[in-house]
């Protein structure tokens, strides 16, 4: 990806913001000609006043010169606190923007990219495009600004050194050219290091008790010194290569100079210049050269920030795999009539569910078994419309899934995963999640239906204890969020092994406890369980084997 393209990208986003950047620019415009109106004082301070030791000739353009410097100073501050300001405004709005579509993003789009990875893309990265989008434009306003007011004072001042003095900018701009190749690489490689690094760190400390168990300790810091390796290398080869440009231009600057000073010194022999305007000449190129070498920079930073481009571009590119329709089925009230019709399903080419049908009645409570990985948890995704079958029809109350909106769906249907989250906070908070509104009645009636309240109470703060992950055992964890389920109160439920880790008194009291009104389908391995179905639909059965399961 190009600069250009890679700008181009971003640029959009900084809508709503780019009044800030015009008035960003005004400062930097205004600063410069504070620093320009500053320099011709000097010089002519250096003319009347050094040169005659004149005290008379001093008091006027010093006080001028106090003058200008404050007033640049506060538009300086103004303007760079501003430009900050900006600046992080759009980090905050394109991390927003890229967090945003990843939430929307279908499970397997995890398990593709390494957390760590997507975590370094959200922050780093983005950080990375701010340089490219506001931050270089901003620069580049300002030094090419710069360059115009200090190469036209120049050149009124004598235009021949002045011309002298641009011999510089192709010269910097090939050394720019030269060096931007090398550095976009090493960025590159820098980014993808960063990502792993934070990926190796998160995976390690997320199993940090496997890890001491089974003595890998030392395993693990070698894979995490594996990618610090990779990541040395890049930022050393970066950091070499732009220390390096850097040199080169100080040297093309101090060539440029000095012959500037030769001629000069030759024009004062001559009695054709004064040393004052030599002095004001010299000290214009001492605010001409940086702005010049920050535009050959400023190219250099561009070019490393593609790389985030291509990472962040990478994400952005995929697709939710499913969307809202137009105009979404109002439906006032859900009864939890679920059916799955001819459904057909596969991930990636490898066929899942074919032809698979189901019907539950509102209220009904259906057991789904079958052998590990033939496709239970997949009916629960597919029923949450993480995916939309390939072939077939999933209905809710009659109503074709992708006729109704996702959220209205969603606010139908509760997940129990098989996998327990815990989120930072309290064990209210927890257990209010998916219904921040609940009222303590209906709070604590959730947390006695999933057999929590008496744990819960016991603890310091009761349902005001901080959770870390070792307030509590995994069996409570499961009914932790199992109550929290419970607390949505929606027409469907979808309990995926709710009870494994759960001792078999506790877990055939769950099950019996569980409210009579919501349609509840139960994926279970647990043989013991199946007595408490209407019905029980084996996965393995060619169509939809439906057994009477009461007294099984
Ligand atoms: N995101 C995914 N990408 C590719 N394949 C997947 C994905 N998720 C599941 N699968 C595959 O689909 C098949 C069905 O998975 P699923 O989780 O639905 O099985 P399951 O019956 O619930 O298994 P278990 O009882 O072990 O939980 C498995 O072979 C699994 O490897």
């Amino acid at each position: 990806m190009t600069i250009r393209q890679a700008f181009a990208r971003f640029w959009p986003l900084t809508r709503g913001d780019r009044r800030w950047y015009v008035l960003v620019c005004c400062c930097v415009i205004a600063a410069a000609v504070c620093e320009t109106v500053a320099i011709l004082l000097f010089g002519n301070l250096t003319d009347h006043a050094l040169e005659q030791g004149s005290l008379a000739a001093f008091w006027s353009p010093a006080g001028a010169w106090l003058g200008v410097a404050v007033v640049g100073a506060i538009i300086g501050y103004f303007g760079n606190s501003l430009a900050f300001w900006s600046g992080e405004r759009f980090v905050r709005r394109l991390r927003a923007h890229v967090f945003g579509h990843v939430q929307e993003l279908p499970p397997d789009f995890f398990q593709r990219y390494r957390r760590g990875d997507l975590v370094e893309r959200l922050s780093g990265d983005v950080e990375a495009i701010e340089q490219l989008v506001v931050s270089s434009t901003i620069g580049l306003v300002s030094a090419m600004f710069r360059v115009v007011l200090f190469s036209a004072a120049a050149f009124w001042l004598r235009w021949d050194l002045a011309l002298l003095t641009f011999v510089l900018a192709p010269l910097l701009w090939l050394t720019a050219k030269v060096f931007s190749g090398p550095i976009r690489r090493f960025a590159r490689s820098e980014r993808v290091a960063d990502g792993a690094i934070t990926s190796v760190l998160e995976e390690s400390l997320g199993a940090i008790e496997l890890t001491q168990a089974y003595n890998r300790t030392p395993a693990e810091e070698q894979r995490l010194d594996r990618e610090a390796v990779a990541w040395m290398r890049a930022s050393v080869g970066g950091a070499r290569r732009s220390e390096l440009y850097e040199q080169v231009v100080e040297v093309l600057e101090t060539l440029c100079v000095l012959g500037v000073i030769g001629l000069g010194v030759w024009e004062i022999s001559h009695g054709r210049m004064t040393l004052g305007a030599l002095l004001s000449f010299a000290a214009f190129l001492g605010y001409l050269y940086p702005p010049l070498r920050s535009l050959g920079e400023l190219n250099l930073t561009a070019t490393a920030a593609t790389a985030a481009t291509e990472r962040l571009e990478e994400v952005l590119a995929a697709r939710a795999a499913v969307s809202d329709p137009e105009h979404p089925v109002e439906l006032a009230q859900v009864h939890g009539r679920v059916e799955f019709d001819r459904v057909s399903f596969r991930y990636r080419g490898a066929d899942v569910l074919t032809d698979f049908d189901l019907t539950v009645e509102p209220g009904e409570f259906v057991v789904l078994t079958g052998p590990s990985g033939i496709g239970k948890s997949t009916v629960a995704k597919l029923l949450l419309r993480f995916y939309d079958p390939a072939a077939g029809q999933i209905r809710l109350d009659g109503v074709p899934l992708p006729e109704l909106g996702v959220h209205r769906l969603r606010e139908s249907i509760t997940l129990l995963p098989q996998q327990t989250h815990i989120l930072p906070g309290t064990v209210r908070t927890n257990l209010t999640y998916g219904n921040p509104n609940a009222t303590e009645e209906e709070i604590v009636g959730a947390a006695q239906a999933a057999q929590a309240h008496s744990f819960i109470t016991s603890l310091p703060d009761g349902y005001d204890t901080r959770l870390t992950p070792t307030t509590l055992s995994g069996g409570q964890l499961k009914r932790l969020t199992l109550a929290r389920a419970l607390l949505r109160n929606t027409p469907v439920l979808l309990l995926d092994e709710p009870t494994t880790g759960l001792d078999l008194h506790t877990a055939h009291q769950l099950i019996q406890s569980l409210p009579t009104t919501p349609t509840k389908i139960l994926i279970t391995h647990d043989p013991t369980l199946l007595q408490y179905a209407d019905r029980v639909v084996d996965l393995t059965a060619p169509l939809e084997l439906l057994t009477a399961a009461r007294g099984l």
